[in-house]
């Protein structure tokens, strides 16, 4: 199912949490919802549900405006953070709660909602457990019966809140393979909230990375990792030297190295530059001094070496292969020519 939604906008009192979201959700996508804490990624998602009224926008399912379409016809699958299953219900009658609440008209008969129950245990490998309790069940387990609950109204959109949020790292990275498999097989549109990025780019499709109630950026996991486009999507994604630069005609002057901007041919001002530590190079120096640098450390890393540098325009990180500092015969202490090989650079405003 597509969804839209239209220049959303919500406040909570005084505070705007959502400020003129527009999105689009293609059919059977895996979509995250990626940002720090606060930035309006559950708001969002409640909004989409229905659970929350918007103040201002639109939301269409299928191009039909959803308030016209109560709760239960939109059939949306929800999975929040913490399981929150039925303590005193069997597995089984966990997931089978959806379809047993239906009115008795639309309600399947009982010998095919336990047929479907079974069916979902299958799919989300837990079957021959339908007989036990939640609290019979690993963290993880939990949440792949919540799934499966979700699944079992046969969702046109499932909406999945940090839905491994409160599992270890090992459990989280387990389950979010599984569900990229899930996803694979079953298909269903899928908008997913997280704040960690390597959630966000393993499992999704594309990627919409939320701050201040607005989305700064959205695209395949590639994109945003290789393009980000503005200077909180850098920050957001982390490990980036950010490193103040002059722009001259458009050409940035970055620790000693020019290199071509995306900015404007006439633009001429302050920006900052960022880098990633694998995108600079180092050699021995040759006499002149922007590009000089002091290697205040080393740091082995596989074949590769990480190297923090002392440059006038500030500290460095680089990531280099070792073979390259044994060649130009450079280790602590030493001085060594930075080489900028690539850099996205940013106006100050
Ligand atoms: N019911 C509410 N009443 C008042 N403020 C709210 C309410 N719900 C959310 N907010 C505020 O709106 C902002 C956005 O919240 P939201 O939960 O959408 O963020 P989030 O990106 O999902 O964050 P987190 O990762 O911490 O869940 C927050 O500053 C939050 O305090």
């Amino acid at each position: 199912m597509t969804i839209e939604a239209l220049g959303l906008e919500k406040r909570f009192g005084s505070f705007a949490a959502l400020r003129g979201v527009d999105l689009k959700v293609e059919p059977g996508e895996l979509l995250a919802l990626l940002g720090p804490s606060g930035s309006g990624k559950t708001t969002l998602l409640r909004s989409i549900a229905g659970l929350e009224t918007v103040d201002r926008g639109q939301i269409l399912y299928e191009g039909i405006d959803a308030d016209t379409i109560s709760l239960r016809d939109r059939r949306v699958g929800f999975v929040f953070q913490h399981y929150a299953l039925f303590r005193h219900m069997t597995i089984a009658d966990n997931i089978a709660f959806g379809l047993k609440v239906r009115p008795r008209r639309e309600r399947p008969p009982r010998a095919e909602i336990n047929a479907r129950v079974e069916q979902l245990l299958e799919l989300v490998q837990l079957g021959g457990l339908g007989g036990r309790f939640p609290a019979q069940l690993s963290g993880g387990q939990r949440q792949r019966v919540a799934l499966a609950r979700a699944l079992a109204i046969e969702p046109r959109v499932l909406l999945l809140d940090e839905p491994f949020g409160a599992l270890d790292a090992r459990v989280r990275k387990e389950l979010r393979r599984w569900l990229r498999r899930l996803h694979e097989e079953i298909h269903v549109t899928t908008i997913f909230v997280t704040h960690d990025q390597d959630e966000a780019f393993e499992l999704a499709d594309r990627v919409v990375v939320m701050n201040d109630g607005k989305i700064e950026q959205i695209g395949s996991p590639a994109e945003i990792y290789d393009q980000p486009a503005t200077e909180f999507v850098y920050e957001f994604l982390g490990g980036a030297n950010r490193l103040p630069c002059h722009v001259e005609g458009g050409v940035a002057l970055i620790a000693g190295t020019r290199l071509t901007t995306d900015l404007p041919r006439d633009f001429t001002g302050d920006a900052v530059a960022f880098v990633r530590p694998h995108e600079i190079g180092v050699a021995r120096p040759n006499g002149h001094i922007d590009d000089v640098a002091q290697v205040r450390s080393i740091l082995p890393i596989g074949p590769d070496a990480r190297l923090d540098l002392e440059h006038v325009s500030g500290h460095i990180e680089a990531l280099v292969p070792r073979e390259s500092l044994d060649a130009a015969g450079i280790g602590v202490g030493s001085r060594c020519a930075v080489r900028i090989a690539r850099a996205r650079v940013f106006p100050t405003s």
